[in-house]
């Protein structure tokens, strides 16, 4: 898989505190979060591996928090973030799905194929890594978008919000 012409992916490491957090500006409030507290997030990402990682996954393979970004390469800005979480079940031979959450390309990058791009990538990974399902929860009016990137509608989304 190519990156789009100027621009980069790779998993999200602690430097990328302030791009990140400004770029999840675009998704939804962030709130206060310090730049120690973004760092041990990241070391924590970095050190829950799959039960079946193999020794000789190394690279982007392997971990069950995958938290990538897209970088502008012209000027280092974070233009896109998003992850996918491997879950270890039971159910279908100790099968594995991945649950793709918190997509948000920042405003001034929208419209570039930059989402897509984003999308396809948390995909593979989910897929090589072994998932044999990959889901996730979106508004309405984000449907037409996923459904380019190769999703379709299945089920229905219930929640409970805590009181507190
Ligand atoms: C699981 C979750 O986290 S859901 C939350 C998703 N995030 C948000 O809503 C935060 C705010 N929005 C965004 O961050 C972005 O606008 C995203 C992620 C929805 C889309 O990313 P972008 O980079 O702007 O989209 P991108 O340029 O890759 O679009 C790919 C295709 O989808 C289409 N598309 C993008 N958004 C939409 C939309 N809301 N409705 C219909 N089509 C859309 C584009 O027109 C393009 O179509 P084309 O290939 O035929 O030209």
């Amino acid at each position: 898989m190519t990156s789009p012409e100027g621009f980069s992916i790779r998993r999200t490491r602690k430097e990328d505190y302030e791009g990140v957090l400004s770029t999840l500006k675009s998704l939804t409030t962030v709130g206060t979060i310090s730049r120690s507290h973004f760092e041990s997030i990241v070391s924590y990402w970095d050190s829950i591996r799959l039960l079946n990682a193999r020794k000789q996954e190394g690279g982007e393979l392997g971990y069950k928090y995958n938290n990538f970004v897209i970088v502008d390469d012209h000027n280092g800005q974070v233009a896109a973030t998003g992850n996918i979480i491997i879950e270890q079940k039971l159910i279908h031979e100790c099968g594995l799905v991945g649950h793709i959450e918190d997509i948000s390309v920042s405003e001034k990058y929208q419209g570039k194929k930059l989402g897509k791009f984003l999308i396809d990538k948390l995909t593979s990974v989910g897929f090589a890594n072994g998932c044999y399902k990959i889901i996730l929860d979106c508004d309405r009016k984000n449907v037409k978008f996923y459904e380019k990137c190769g999703y379709e509608e299945a089920g229905v989304e219930m929640r409970i919000r805590s009181n507190l």
